[in-house]
């Protein structure tokens, strides 16, 4: 039988990294994943064209990043949705971008996987959809958490083998300190107009992990959801939120939180628990998770209410998933087959999680007080 060639896609990539400011960050990390060469790959990638706000920028980045690949280098965003040799457009740019960067990119017909969050609310991001459906293309918020084989075999082991019985709760913290009097005025973390605060930024991964662990089929009754969230300020800057999730017909709880005010905890980026034990994941934060461990239900010595009371922590099984790069080639690799195939969402994060957990950010900045430029546009 003839074996299938893995379809080959070709990307342009918005923004760049600007050496001195460290700026750009993640479409560096992008590309480095794309270039790496993997014998699984179930597509083939070509770094055809990048975007910058200046050709220095474009260079210097394709220089330090692409590897071998000679994209074209364009001192202008609109030259890479121009390009006819471009299939995808990748937007890395700050949250506050994401919309006009979409809807730039579609009303020339490019597919476009673009950052989280994919806009500022929820409104915004059924304009960048309804536009997508009109124009007949691809889009997708780059949730990259989502398209990892731990997710999918965490939720097998939750939903189908049912390995820690019944679940009625779920933890996830995101924590990554940054130091905000003293950034730079320009910085996204900082600056709300760029859309500074930890819920969009990090906060957004804490609750796709809780709809993960909570809801077999995520997004399938979103009314049976109800939310209490607190948020604090600091310098201006949403810097905290914490959020309780209560699933009506289960009595199932999540608990989700993020913070720039300190660094998150790599053993425990979130937990599951069962009625019959529970689950932890590790890694270096919760939108890279490398591997989980499952525990069995946590027995204490109390016997009848005697003994010392001493919680015993049985022995847990690890799971590990290692692989090349950060991982950021599991997304690449499903847009490009999505793509191909014609869709216009991913079979992945579909465009009703990316408007939900939207909605659920929307909500707990309303009950917490944190409201973006964009909020108010008409
Ligand atoms: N999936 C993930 O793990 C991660 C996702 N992200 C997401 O990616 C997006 C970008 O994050 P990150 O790479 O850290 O951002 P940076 O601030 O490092 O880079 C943003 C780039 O956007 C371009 N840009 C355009 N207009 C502006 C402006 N007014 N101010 C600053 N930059 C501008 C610049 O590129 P140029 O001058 O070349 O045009 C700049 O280098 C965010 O939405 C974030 O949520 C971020 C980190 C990790
Ligand atoms: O998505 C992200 O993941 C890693 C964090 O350091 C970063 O701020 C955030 O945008």
């Amino acid at each position: 039988m003839a074996t299938r060639e893995p379809p080959t896609v070709r990307w342009g990539i918005i923004v760049c990294t600007d050496a001195m400011e460290a700026t750009g960050r993640i479409s560096s990390w992008f590309v480095e994943d794309l270039v790496i060469n993997r014998s699984d790959a179930k597509a083939s990638h070509i770094i055809q064209a990048v975007g910058s706000s200046s050709l220095e920028k474009g260079n210097d980045f394709v220089a330090r990043y692409c590897g071998k690949s000679n994209p074209s280098v364009y001192g202008a965003y609109s030259q890479v949705y121009d390009d006819p040799d471009v299939d995808i457009v990748y937007i890395g740019t700050p949250h506050a971008f994401h919309k006009q960067n979409c809807l730039d990119a579609i009303a020339k017909g490019k597919a476009v996987l673009c950052e989280k969050p994919l806009t500022m609310n929820a409104r915004d991001a059924r304009e960048v959809f309804d536009a997508a459906r009109e124009r007949g293309v691809y889009v997708a918020e780059a949730m990259w958490l989502r398209h990892r084989p731990l997710v999918h075999d965490l939720r097998k082991l939750i939903y189908k083998d049912k390995r820690i019985g019944e679940v009625f709760r779920a933890f996830s913290d995101f924590g990554v300190e940054m130091d905000i009097p003293n950034l730079p005025e320009t910085s996204r973390y900082k600056q709300p107009s760029l859309g500074a605060g930890s819920l969009l930024d990090l906060g957004i991964y804490s609750i796709t992990w809780a709809i993960l662990a909570l809801e077999e089929e995520p997004g399938s009754n979103p009314d049976d959801l109800t939310l209490n969230g607190v948020q604090t300020h600091w310098h201006g800057v949403e810097v905290t939120s914490s959020a309780l999730l209560r699933y009506a017909s289960t009595g199932r709880q999540g608990i989700v939180t993020s913070t720039t005010m300190t660094n998150g905890n790599p053993d425990m980026l979130a937990r599951v628990q069962g009625t019959h034990g529970s689950i932890e994941v590790h890694g270096p934060f919760p939108a890279r998770p490398t591997s989980f461990t499952v525990f069995p239900k946590f027995t204490d010595t109390l016997v009848d209410g005697l003994g010392d009371g001493v919680v015993v922590r049985g022995e847990g099984i690890k799971f590990d998933y290692p692989h090349a790069g950060r991982g950021f080639h599991f997304e690449a690799d499903n847009t490009a087959v999505d793509y191909v195939s014609g869709k216009l969402e991913s079979s992945i994060v579909s465009w009703s999680e990316t408007i939900r957990v939207m909605e659920i950010m929307d909500e707990l900045r309303s009950q917490g007080g944190t409201k973006y430029s964009q909020d108010l546009d008409a």
